[in-house]
């Protein structure tokens, strides 16, 4: 197995809270990768730890071999991340914004084939500040794959997005995947992740509750639907109107 991401013993805390306990992880090259978990459990921390975006107390990262500490330039140029909240100038046009991100790596992907792949190309010539909500998340996945990453992160992939947007993101990520790309994602969303996802592995307490395939997952807690294997192995169900 090629392995693209490890992560050995991985612990964050914040003001002594502790968020991720002892987090370890191998995602192998072409996987897609599931991050799930109720808010708050630590999806978001979890990838900015991965990325070296914020500092974990412990542990240890490679992503391809490199550590995002230590070899950040060398590894951004192979890593293309999405972040939940993205804030760009909203007086810029999508045009200048992918032609900046462009222009900011060696080898750079065809944003103007990425814009119509993702039904923006449309949108070349408008503000930012005018897509909407969708628009601009779809722009976020676009400007994550300009670096022709060999390994992607995607935080919080399609919320915000409408039902035709989602299958058509799903579509262009299933074809990427298909030539190699290996996807980091998180997710609330079980229909996504049964679409994608190879493996998924599930936060709570600061730790995994379960890890594997969604079948795996549905198996384990008798469960025929994954939503409800989440829900088993969460606790979550019926607990919000106690
Ligand atoms: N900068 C910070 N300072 C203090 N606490 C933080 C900080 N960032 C996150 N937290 C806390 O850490 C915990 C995990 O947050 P995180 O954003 O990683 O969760 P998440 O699983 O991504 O949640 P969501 O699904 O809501 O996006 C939460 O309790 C949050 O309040």
């Amino acid at each position: 197995m090629d392995e693209t991401i490890r992560i050995s013993g991985l612990s964050k805390s914040y003001a002594g809270n502790k968020v991720l306990t002892d987090i370890s992880l191998s995602v192998a090259a072409g996987e897609v990768y599931g991050l799930l978990g109720a808010n708050g459990a630590g999806k978001s921390t979890m990838i900015e730890c991965i990325l070296g975006t914020r500092r974990a107390d412990s542990g240890s990262v490679r992503i391809m071999g490199l550590d995002p500490w230590k070899n950040r330039k060398q590894l951004f140029e192979e890593v293309g991340v999405q972040f939940q909240e993205t804030h760009y100038p909203e007086k810029m046009k999508v045009r200048e914004l992918c032609e900046e991100t462009a222009c900011l790596y060696e080898k750079a992907a065809d944003w103007e084939m990425l814009l119509e792949q993702f039904a923006l190309g449309d949108k070349k010539h408008a503000f930012i500040q005018e897509l909407s909500g969708g628009q601009k998340q779809r722009l976020f996945i676009i400007l994550a794959l300009i670096p022709e990453p060999k390994v992607v992160f995607l935080d919080e992939l399609t919320t915000g997005l409408d039902t035709k947007a989602r299958r058509s993101v799903w579509k262009s990520l299933l074809r990427l995947k298909e030539q190699g790309l290996t996807i980091f994602l998180s997710s609330h969303f079980m229909d996504e992740v049964e679409v994608l996802c190879d493996r998924i592995g599930i936060l709570k307490d600061g730790g995994f509750i379960f890890t594997g395939t969604a079948e795996e997952a549905m198996a384990q807690s008798g469960c025929g639907r994954l939503e409800d294997a989440y829900l088993w192995f969460t606790g979550e169900e019926g607990t919000e109107d106690a």
